[in-house]
């Protein structure tokens, strides 16, 4: 296992700069996603890691070797990295043992030790009865598996993946995020994953960088970037939350601050990054719709207000709301126990450190 760092990385296609100055690392041991829309540069950065895309700029290091820079690359197979794509590349005229020795014989492993290491392998990725199958004879989630157990049972220094779950249906998919995360755990195998999903990338992540337009726009723990997203286009990717226009009312030096919105409503939040802090001026309000929660009619405190129902949708556990504070219109997801009804008055609280502010300059 090895940890990645990558410097300064630039890549243009004739005119089009698709990753500009790209710079992080990923820890030995450690399991980061690179996240973002469509055309965001993601893949582009992976390519470049795995040496099947040449960098315009930049250095690229595994261990100690760099592996990119100035002009200078590695080929793929020498970077001792191993790479798991959307569509599963399992061969069909080859036996599932076949698919996964295929590496390991290619460096002339002694037969005995890929047999031990293909069983082994197979075993991790719970295949351990599909040996002598053919490609053409397993299921979608079987095939990654195989893919899977090709990726690791050469040791590699690095693991990349390139949307490898995209293809699954969806109760495939859930199970197949957890048993990704549960085996790279127990490996420590160091993980460079790329998805446009966040909520796999909440799920499976240490940390995640989130790109758009070819540029990095923030880093951290999934908790940080939903907790303290640094721009309008954080709070919009993760987790999805109301964001509203509105100008500092009053602010205290703890970071704290009232913000009118539309119609007059004032609302406590939070400066999240001190260097954002403002004393005045206009801000964006961000709201998750699941900070939003019914309280007793009648109660009274900080962001305490009366809500008229608009709309409700049932999905099980909660009820996604849309409600009328004044002027505002916002989305809550309340409690599905005590069912709203369209048209009713109900009492709401949004608590103070739920509520984020943000300056955009
Ligand atoms: N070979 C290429 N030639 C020209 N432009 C390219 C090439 N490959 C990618 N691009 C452009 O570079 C940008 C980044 O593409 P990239 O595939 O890295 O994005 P992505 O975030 O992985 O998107 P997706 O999730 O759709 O795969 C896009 O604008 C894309 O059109």
């Amino acid at each position: 296992m090895a940890k990645l760092s990558v410097e300064d990385l630039v890549v243009t296609y004739g005119s089009v700069k698709a990753v500009r100055n790209v710079s992080f690392t990923v820890e030995d041991g450690e399991f980061v996603s690179l996240l973002g829309p469509s055309g965001c540069g993601k893949t582009t950065t992976l390519r470049c890691i795995a040496g099947l895309e040449g960098s315009s700029g930049g250095t690229i290091r595994i261990g100690d070797d760099v592996v990119a820079a100035d002009g200078r690359d590695v080929p793929p197979e020498k970077r001792g990295i191993n790479m798991v794509f959307q569509s599963y590349a399992v061969w069909p005229h080859m036996t599932v043992f076949e698919n996964v020795a295929y590496g390991l014989r290619t460096r002339r492993e002694p037969a005995a030790n890929v047999d031990a290491k293909v069983r082994e392998a197979l075993r991790i990725v719970g295949l351990e009865g599909y040996a002598d199958r053919y490609g053409t004879e397993l299921s979608g989630g079987q095939q990654q598996r195989v893919a899977l157990a090709r990726a690791i049972v050469t040791s590699p220094r690095l693991l990349l993946f390139d949307e490898p779950l995209s293809n699954l249906d969806a109760g495939l998919r859930d199970r197949m995020r957890y048993e990704l995360v549960e085996l790279q755990r127990r490996l420590g195998q160091t993980s460079l994953y790329v998805t446009h999903d966040q909520s796999e990338a909440m799920l499976m992540s240490d940390r995640i960088i989130l790109m758009k337009d070819g540029e990095m726009i923030q880093s951290g723990t999934p908790q940080d970037l939903y907790n303290r997203p640094a721009t309008r286009f954080a709070a919009e990717f993760i987790g999805n939350a109301n964001i509203l226009n509105g100008v500092i009312a009053r602010s205290s030096s703890d970071g704290s601050a009232f913000a009118r919105l539309p119609g007059g409503l004032e609302i406590e939040g939070q400066f999240s990054w001190p260097e954002q802090m403002r004393s005045s001026g206009s801000v964006l309000v961000c709201i998750r719709a699941e900070s939003i929660a019914r309280i007793p009619d009648g109660e009274g405190g900080a962001n305490c207000f009366d809500a008229e129902v608009v709309s409700t949708s049932f999905l099980g556990s909660v009820v996604s709301c849309m409600i009328r504070i004044g002027e505002v219109t916002l989305r809550a997801e309340l409690g599905a126990r005590r069912h709203p009804r369209s048209g009713e008055t109900i009492r709401v609280r949004i608590e103070p450190d739920t509520v984020i502010l943000i300056s955009e300059h």
